[in-house]
Formats: C-alpha cells, structure tokens, sequence
C-alpha cells in the first residue's frame, strides 16, 4: 500500500511539475528507444532484399532505416532540451514543497530528533535525485518500448533466443543488490556527513574565525574533518567495488552465453534452417541487448534511488501531518483576564529522558512583568519554549485564562506573542526589513518601526548608518555594513518590540550584550510603556536576566534551580526570605559597590 502511495507521489509529482513537458518527452523517448532495433531490422531487411532480389522488400528495409534516422533526429534535438527542463522543474517543486513541509511543521521536535535530522539531511541533499525522478520515469518508459521491440525481433528469428534476455535478467539483480548495499553505505555514513558539513561551516564562519585563531583550533579541526571524511568515502567505496565486481562477473557470464547463440545461429544458417538477414539481426542486436539489460539495469538501480528518496518525502508528509497539531484549532484570546498558569508541568526534551523541568506550578498573573532567574541550565529558557509552545508539555499543562494552550491554534497563539533572544538572528537584510519583521504586516510601516527602534533603544545605531533604516546589513553584500554585537542586538530587541501589545512577550537575556546601565534604563522605559498597555490587554511580559538591577523592577520574580520552581515573589519578599534568590542578589549588589 506505501509502495502504492509512494509510486503515485512520484508519478504525480512528476507530471504535476511539468505536465506538456513530461507527457512529450514521454513520447519521445519512447519513440527513440525503439528506432535502434527498429534500424536493425531494417537493416536486415535490406539484406533479405538484396539476397533474394526483391524490390519491395530492399525498400521497406531502406524506409525503416530512413524513417529511424529522422526520429532519431527529432528526439535528439527536442527531446534532450525538454527532458532537461522537465527535471529542473520537478527538482524546484520538491525543493519548494520541502521548504513547504518542513516551515509548516509548528514545533521544534524536528530539529531536536537526530532520525528526523537524517532523514531531512537525506531528501534535501537528494532533491537532485528526485529531480532526476522525472528523467528515471521517461527511461522507463522508454526501456519497456526498447525491451518490447528487441524481444519481438529476437523471438521473430527464433523463440529459443528468447532466453538470453532472461540469462540478461541477472544483471537486474545485480544491480539491485549492489544498489542496496550502497544505500546503506549512504545512509550509515550520513551522521558523519552532517558532523562534516558542520564542522566546515564552522571551519569557514567569519564569527567562529576569531575563537579557532585563538585557540588554534584550525589543525584540530582539519584532523576531525579528514578523518571523518576518509572514513565515509571509505564505506561508500568498499560497497561500489563490491557491486562493480558482481556486476562484472554476471555481464561476463552474459556475454559468453551470447556468443554461444552467435555461432548457433550461424550454424543453423549454413544448415538452411535461418537465413542471412537472421544472422545480420542476431548478430547486431548483441550489443543492444547488452544495453537493453544494462539501461533495466540502471533503471532498476535510478528507480531504486528515487523511490527511498520519495519514501523519505512521503516520510517526511506523513511525519509532518502527524505534527501538525490538527486538533489546536481554538483561536488565541484577545486579552488576558486572569493570567497564564504552568500546572504540574514537566518537561524532557525528544529523544532525551532526563527531565528539564519537573513539576512546575506558577501562575504568571494577567498585566505582569515576570522575572526568571537561576543557575546556568536551571530550565529558564525551556520555561520560555514552552510558553511560546515550541514544544508541548511532556507531562502537565499550559492554560491561557483556564484554556488549555495545546488546543490553541499555533499559528493564532504566536500572532500574539513576541520574543527576543540572546541567541538572536542576525537577518543579512535592510534595517528596515531587520526590525519590520517583527510584525510582517506593518514591514512597511515606516512610523511602526520607528516607534519599536525607539523602545529599543536602537535610535543611535540607525543614526549611524550610511543610508538610515535602508542600509544593508551583513558581510555577505559588498555594500553591507557590518554591526557589532551590542549593535544587532538593540535592533533584535527593536524587532521584538514590533507588536506593540502582544499578549506574551519573551524577553530571554535579549540586552545580555548591552552594558547593565543600558539595559536597565531600557527596561525602566519599557516597564512603563508595558504598563500602560497591559492595562488594556492583560499582556505578560517575562523576563529572564542574570543581573538583578533589571530583575527587581518585576512584579514577580520566579527563582528556578535544577528545573523547578524554587521560590516566587516580589524582591521584597525574597530578599525577607534569606534564600537563594537574596544569596545571589547580595553577591552581584557586593561586586557592583
Ligand atoms: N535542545 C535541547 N536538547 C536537550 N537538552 C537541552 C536542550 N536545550 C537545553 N537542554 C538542557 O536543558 C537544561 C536547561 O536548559 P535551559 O536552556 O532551559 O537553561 P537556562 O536556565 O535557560 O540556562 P542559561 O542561564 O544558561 O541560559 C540544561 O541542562 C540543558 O542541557
């Protein structure tokens, strides 16, 4: 049934991406696959012709080989530009429906599964592949008018014949089984393959140049690369001798058998029991026998390639359904009444079992401005994931106003939100586009991005600019201009402040590169901007920051250690509490006296 589904996927795929193309191609190919024996015969004809003297059949025997040199002609100078065509075509739609799939997927489980990873890896490295899914389609079309025309001529002349064909069918298997093992050769080596891609993009990052200079990383890294390398090339090469050499040995046993039939025939001829032109058939269609076994062959091989290609796709579709999140269709509140609670949540990453957040029970209060804080690795930012809902919940609940966030539209919940990042993007794009994506539909919104480059504080970074909030930005355009870290970031932040009354925004260490002055005078001015809008919306702002200048202004503060929730409250409250939160508000206040 999935062969099935996969088969009509490919079909469909095919002539979806180029329905004229693909169904005249198939024509032409079909039509030139069959002119070589078709000359052949024709050939023998003549012969037939001339040793019997008769006319008509000398010119039935010239009229073939004739009418098979214009086809031939024809197909060759139309067809190969079409079938070129064709499989851009189709390779451009696979790209475009990947893309299609895997941005459509709403979490991020995807990213986090290393088979899922692979097999991602695999159809994007082989979209190629399913591009020439559309060439494979049209030789096997035209392989069976070959296969149908070579057979009947060799049956006309004798029925026996018939077997070297299916002596010619081994080849098919050992095509088969050499093709197998070096897929799996391909397929074991393809953690490798990723560890390499991305060690050279580290390799030849310009913001990793520094740290590898340093640390004199670039021999260390050039080992690992060329050793990982050699390994895979060496899988992949054990397994295309192996096929080469039972390849080999079954054309050799092919080839002698043929042979035998040669001298067979001609034994026969002189017996009176075939004639000339059989000898000319046999003798002729010998090679193109061997190309009829060799093109099934290779056909089997290419069919073999594009359908696990188009498995891993039809994989993928069916992955991507499953992880739609079909049953979250209830639509995002307007505003926050009562607030957003965490009920006995518990979280482990996919394909991990170590819990990162174990029963966790908070109530982030409608209109507040909540703070995290914690060690390294406390589970602040898996907090953050959860409420923006990248993942779900491995045990326990996310309710919006007592309304289960897993049955919240996705896309709905995030047109509400807004985050930024410590870990921020650094869009290669226009200023304007940098900040204006923060909300797609006011991009354009001169006055909109303006306003949000003020309350990120980014007025001065776009001052600087040789061409303002059109500037180009990054190293990759010759007339990008390139920011510094602290630069990017205020305008990441600017980006984060585009909607301007989300009912959720994520704010994880997202001034972590700005001085502690700047970030805090950032925040007073953003707290009370906040204020006022969070009146309206009962928006939740959270906060997560290692410095507690910027912690304390919170309405509450949420004290997280090895994934739970160790204290809540206002700083008041938790400096009165002696706890962890007052030992390491202390520690920081001491070292900034
Ligand atoms: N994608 C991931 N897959 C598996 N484990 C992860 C992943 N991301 C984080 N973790 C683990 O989850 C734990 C909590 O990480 P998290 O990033 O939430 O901590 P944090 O409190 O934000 O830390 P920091 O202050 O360093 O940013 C860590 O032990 C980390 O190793």
């Amino acid at each position: 049934m999935r062969n099935l589904r996969i088969s009509w996927l490919w079909l469909t795929t095919s002539f979806r991406a180029a329905p004229l193309l693909m169904t005249i191609s198939a024509v032409l190919v079909a039509a030139r696959a069959i002119t070589a024996p078709a000359q052949t015969y024709g050939l023998s004809l003549l012969i037939e012709g001339l040793a019997s003297d008769k006319s008509s059949t000398i010119a039935l025997g010239i009229g073939i080989i004739v009418g098979g040199l214009a086809v031939a002609f024809v197909a060759d100078v139309i067809g190969w530009p079409l079938q070129d065509t064709a499989q851009e075509r189709m390779a451009g739609r696979v790209h475009a429906d990947l893309l299609d799939v895997t941005t459509g997927i709403p979490g991020l489980t995807h990213h986090e599964r290393p088979d899922v990873a692979d097999r991602l890896e695999l159809v994007r490295e082989r979209a190629w592949r399913m591009g020439v899914g559309a060439e494979v389609l049209l030789w096997a079309f035209a392989t069976v008018a070959n296969t149908v025309t070579v057979l009947g001529l060799l049956g006309s002349v004798n029925p026996l014949l018939l077997l070297l064909p299916l002596l010619g069918a081994t080849r098919i298997w050992s095509a088969y089984v050499s093709s197998t093992r070096q897929h799996k050769a391909w397929e074991d080596s393809m953690p490798q393959e990723r560890l390499v891609d991305r060690l050279i993009e580290v390799a030849k990052d310009a913001r990793t140049g520094l740290e590898l200079r340093v640390f004199g990383l670039g021999q260390v890294l050039l080992d690992r690369i060329f050793s990982l390398q050699t390994d895979r090339y060496r899988r992949r090469v054990e397994a295309a001798r192996w096929g080469g050499k039972v390849d080999g040995s079954v054309r050799l046993a092919f080839g002698l058998a043929y042979a035998g039939a040669i001298v067979w025939v001609i034994a026969r001829a002189r017996n009176g029991q075939q004639t000339a032109g059989d000898v000319v058939l046999v003798l002729l269609l010998a090679p193109q026998v061997d190309q009829m076994t060799g093109g099934i062959a290779r056909n089997v091989y290419w069919i073999g390639e594009v359908v696990r290609s188009f498995s891993r796709y039809d994989w993928l579709r069916e992955y991507a359904k499953d992880n739609a999140w079909q049953t979250s269709v209830e639509p995002a509140p307007a505003r926050i009444t009562s607030g957003i609670e965490l009920r006995n949540v518990g979280f482990s990453y996919p394909g991990t079992d170590s819990a990162v957040l174990s029963d966790v029970n908070l109530v982030l209060p409608a209109g507040s401005a909540v703070a995290l804080v914690g060690e390294n690795g406390a589970g602040k930012t898996t907090l953050v994931k959860l409420l923006a809902r990248m993942y779900d919940p491995t045990t326990g609940r996310v309710l919006v106003d007592g309304v289960d966030l897993a049955t919240i539209s996705p896309d709905a919940w995030r047109s509400q939100l807004s985050a930024g990042f410590q870990d921020f993007v650094k869009f290669e794009l226009t200023a304007r586009e940098v900040v204006g994506i923060g909300d797609v539909e006011r991009e354009s919104d001169e006055a909109a991005v303006r306003a949000a480059i003020s309350r990120g504080d980014a007025a001065s970074v776009v001052a600087g600019l040789p061409r303002g909030l059109d500037t180009q930005l990054g190293k990759k355009f010759t007339d990008g201009v390139e920011l510094s870290g602290g630069q990017w970031q205020r305008l990441a932040l600017a980006r984060a402040f585009m909607r301007e009354r989300p009912l959720l925004l994520l704010l994880d260490e997202p001034t972590a590169a700005l001085d502690p002055e700047a970030e805090h005078r950032l925040y007073e001015q953003y707290a009370a901007a906040a204020r006022i809008a969070a009146a309206e919306t009962g928006g939740v702002t959270v906060l997560v920051s290692h410095r507690f200048s910027t912690v304390r202004m919170a309405d509450l503060i949420v004290v997280m250690h090895n994934g739970r929730v160790e204290d809540v409250g206002t700083h008041e409250d938790l400096l009165a509490a002696h706890g962890r939160y007052a030992e390491l508000f202390n520690l920081q206040a001491r070292a900034y006296r």
